[in-house]
């Protein structure tokens, strides 16, 4: 016999993986008090509950501590009364299974962008934006986040070598699937929306004006995020996307629109760096001293490589250069980094010393 208090949970199962909800992840909250944060506002939360959407605020406590301060995308524990209050309030912020996070601009701190994504899409327009430097920053923030990446080329029909841009990313991202795309011409849309699983949730992230609200409005098959060639113009005649939204995609797919990054500090992620350049990393494992610096050492496999162009040398640079921001930020973060700092730059000046001893 099924019980009412059954039936009744499985439809909210249903209503609740309709974002994103899976089975057995969540299980040992009761349903009834889950939801999913779709939008944040300044003050204020858009919660998607089995009972419907409503607005939320946050217990207390929550709010002092910037960890546990609820993104888009996350799961939550709430209580109140839906329909009834006017606000629900969220109590907790269920464990993230992958969240993106960058240096929030012009401070020490980690700024979590969303939360339990399963792609991020990489959004930069052909042929302006197109930067391998910025694109390899944003490939290591997707990599440490959890989520994987992919790489959407938009704007294609500003450009007739397609697929030579499609060749020069393949070059900075290999391993991250690509989708060339135009809005205009409705290219590419549907095959990048078919590569989404029915509860998988993508985030776009990318400089402004790339397209990702423009794609977010193809892929909605309505206008829910305004563009600039509609209307809500700033000052300077620019839309800005101002908050990052859930949306449902008609194929069961969710999707979260952002608005664009200027600066992309990386919080964390030497594995990541490691990632995105694997190619650097397998020659210098080739090196014949294992703690080649690839500068001037005998036998560096790094170097020779770059000398035969099989190794771009600004692909080697910008490894170098990320390695060292993650490397100063994760020390920041902990006393025993400040310590291998210290040990680091002993070791430097007795180096140096000896040099100038010669
Ligand atoms: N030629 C061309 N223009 C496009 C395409 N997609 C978007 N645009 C234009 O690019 C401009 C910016 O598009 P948006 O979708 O607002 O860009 P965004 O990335 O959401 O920008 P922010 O919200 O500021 O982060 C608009 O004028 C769009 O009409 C495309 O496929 N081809
Ligand atoms: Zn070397």
């Amino acid at each position: 016999m099924t019980s009412n208090n059954q039936l009744y949970g499985n439809q909210q199962n249903h209503l609740l993986r309709d974002w994103g909800f899976m089975d057995g992840v969540h299980s040992e909250v009761d349903n009834r008090l889950l939801g999913r944060v779709t939008a944040v506002h300044r003050g204020h939360w858009e919660l998607a509950t089995a009972a419907g959407s409503f607005r939320a605020v946050t217990a207390g406590r929550l709010g002092h501590q910037q960890a546990e301060v609820p993104v888009t995308g996350d799961w939550v524990v709430w209580h109140g009364m839906p329909g009834h209050d006017e606000r629900l309030v969220i109590d907790q912020v269920l464990p993230r299974r992958t969240q993106i996070t960058r240096k929030a601009a012009g401070t020490a701190s980690a700024q979590v962008l969303v939360a339990n994504v399963d792609w991020v899409w990489i959004v930069t327009s052909l042929n302006r934006d197109w930067n391998p430097a910025r694109l390899e920053r944003y490939l290591a923030m997707v990599w440490e986040s959890g989520a994987k990446p992919a790489v959407v080329l938009s704007k294609c029909d500003l450009v007739d070598n397609r697929d030579d841009w499609i060749e020069k990313t393949e070059a900075v991202a290999f391993g991250a699937p690509i989708y060339p795309i135009s809005a205009i011409n409705d290219q590419g849309l549907d095959a990048a929306a078919a590569s989404l699983q029915p509860g998988e949730t993508v985030a776009l992230l990318g400089s402004s004006g790339v397209g990702k609200s423009t794609l977010t409005n193809h892929l909605l098959a309505r206008d829910r995020q305004e563009t600039s060639a509609v209307r809500d113009l700033d000052q300077r005649g620019r839309h800005t996307t101002t908050h990052r939204e859930l949306f449902q995609l008609p194929s069961g797919a969710l999707l979260i629109d952002t608005p664009g990054l200027r600066e992309l500090g990386l919080w964390t992620g030497e594995a990541a760096v490691a990632e995105v350049f694997a190619e650097v990393e397998a020659l210098a494992g080739a090196c014949r001293f294992r703690d080649c610096r690839h500068g001037n050492e005998p036998g560096c496999a790094v170097r020779a490589a770059m000398e035969t162009g099989d190794l771009d040398q600004r692909r080697f640079d910008n490894y170098g250069k990320l390695q060292r921001e993650v490397q100063r930020q994760e020390e920041l973060q902990t006393a025993s980094g400040r310590q291998a700092r210290k040990q680091r730059e002993k070791t430097l000046h007795k180096h140096i010393r000896q040099v100038k001893n010669r």
